[in-house]
């Protein structure tokens, strides 16, 4: 592909990670310390487990379904057969939101904005999962800490997503080829804004995405033993899709 053929892939690329993240960065910044008090704290540390990872799957789902019209967006991935689309999505969108998340992250005070104000780690006690938080918050401000720019994250989650790795594949070459793309955009990208190290960084966090997912799955199976009523009947189909093992 020529490089004009890779600009406008990283252009189209960028602009639908604009057009697909609910809040700007400069918005967030603006957000910054608007802080839950101690009493909505503890209000949410009163909500019973079930109502509390209720609240949380309808929260994460939100996220999922900007990352699905994202990838809808990406340059190729129409093009894949159904069944692939549904396979990255099913492997990759989770991935994808937790990298979103570090545009919301505060390292100053380690919260992570979250029902529209930022929240510290003990906001989510009662999901009985502080192993899983600390994680999330854990990744999230590493990669907070690479101050990775909206045109580097955007191709970043891009690459995160087209993966000809996954399970369940039936046209593993030719997610490879669109894959094929979006590498040379970062690394395109990377080379313009003169941070080529970045790229390696940036590889070395997929396998910890990868063990955060497989926590999170594991911890719904938890779950889903204890309260089987309030998945079925309670959680967004979406969430369920995606993250449910049937
Ligand atoms: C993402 C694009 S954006 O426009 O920048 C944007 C868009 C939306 C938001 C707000 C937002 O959705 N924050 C949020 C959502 C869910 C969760 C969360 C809650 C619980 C769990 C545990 C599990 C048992 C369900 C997990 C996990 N795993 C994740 C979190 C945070 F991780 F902090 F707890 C924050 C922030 C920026």
């Amino acid at each position: 592909p020529t490089s004009l053929h890779i600009e406008e892939i990283s252009t189209s690329i960028v602009r639908s990670h604009r057009e697909t993240t609910q809040y700007r960065p400069e918005e967030l910044q603006a957000l910054r310390w608007k802080v839950f008090s101690r009493e909505e704290i503890h209000a949410y540390q009163s909500k019973s487990v079930d109502e509390m990872w209720q609240h949380c799957a309808v929260r994460l789902t939100d996220a999922v379904q900007y990352v699905v019209e994202f990838a809808k967006r990406i340059p190729g991935f129409r093009q894949l057969c159904q069944n692939d689309q549904i396979a990255l999505l099913k492997s990759g969108s989770m991935e994808v939101v937790l990298v979103r998340m570090s545009r919301m992250f505060n390292t100053e005070n380690n919260t992570v904005f979250f029902d529209g104000k930022f929240a510290g780690t003990e906001l989510f006690k009662s999901l009985a999962c502080s192993d899983l938080i600390a994680a999330v918050f854990d990744f999230a401000h590493n990669l907070c800490a690479l101050r990775l720019t909206e045109q580097q994250m955007a191709v970043f989650t891009a690459l995160v997503l087209i993966n000809a790795d996954r399970p369940c594949l039936e046209d593993r070459e030719r997610v490879q080829k669109v894959r094929r793309d979006v590498e040379l955009a970062l690394s395109h990208i990377l080379h313009r804004d003169n941070q080529e190290s970045l790229l390696h960084k940036l590889y070395q966090r997929v396998p910890v995405l990868k063990s955060l997912c497989a926590l999170h799955i594991e911890k719904l199976r938890w779950f889903r033993q204890l309260y089987p009523l309030t998945v079925h009947s309670l959680f967004p189909p979406l969430y369920k899709e995606l993250f449910g093992s049937d």
